[in-house]
């Protein structure tokens, strides 16, 4: 593992900018307006504090983003951050298990081309690898469920071998009464059955008791 170099030290790819809306710089990708959010232009600000990719830049991390690459993200939700993922990659398969934010993560994608919304459970990738191509470069994953490192097992065979996982492990999800530093130690530990982590870093103040971490299959 390497020290997170400083969040404005980070290289963003293309479709990816730092912006001022008003309030200091933040993200920033062009794309069809999503529920209430800064613009500029075409320009929609991703907010740190609503996304744990965007509060993984502001770590210092490079969560492997680029543009036109293929993606897949697992627990899309309504669509808030794989919107912005979708503005900037190529081909963004997203996959959420609950209906309700799946309606929203349509309307989201309805406008935007890239983007794939699956109704599946990201613990059986099975029932979606008839769709999702494989040698994907980016595996995003935002599930608060138990069992964070298994899922990104189970689905690391979508991966490219250079691919990258940038992964918020959420500890209250994983055991409600735990030290988080202890659960993110057993998650990771888990991981490294099939990852090499790469860096890891807190994401807070924007999200407590999360964990960012960016890992290759190995
Ligand atoms: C924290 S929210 C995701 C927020 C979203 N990533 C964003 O930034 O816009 C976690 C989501 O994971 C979904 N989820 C939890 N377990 C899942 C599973 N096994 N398969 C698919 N989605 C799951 C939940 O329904 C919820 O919408």
């Amino acid at each position: 593992m390497t020290d997170a170099p400083a969040p404005e030290d980070v290289a963003l790819p293309d479709g990816l900018v730092r912006r001022d809306f008003g309030g200091g710089e933040t993200l920033a990708t062009e794309g069809p307006v999503v529920g209430p959010e800064a613009t500029d232009g075409d320009w929609r600000a991703w907010d740190a504090s609503r996304s744990k990719l965007a509060a993984t830049y502001a770590a210092g991390l490079d969560p492997g983003l680029s543009a036109d690459a293929t993606v897949l993200y697992l627990g899309a939700a309504a669509g808030t951050t794989v919107s912005h993922v979708a503005d900037v990659a190529g081909p963004t398969y997203a996959v959420e298990f609950a209906p309700r934010p799946v309606r929203d993560l349509c309307r989201v994608a309805d406008d935007r081309d890239r983007l794939f919304p699956l109704l599946a459970d990201a613990r059986k990738p099975e029932s979606y690898a008839h769709v999702v191509e494989t040698d994907c470069d980016l595996l995003v994953q935002d599930v608060a469920t138990r069992g964070q490192a298994e899922v990104a097992l189970r689905n690391r065979q979508f991966l490219a071998d250079d691919g990258r996982l940038a992964l918020a492990i959420k500890a209250r999800s994983e055991d409600v009464t735990g030290d988080p530093t202890d659960v993110f130690d057993a998650v990771l530990d888990d991981l490294r059955d099939g990852y090499e982590v790469l860096e890891t870093a807190s994401l807070e103040p924007y999200h407590d008791d999360h964990l960012a971490v960016v890992a290759r299959p190995r």
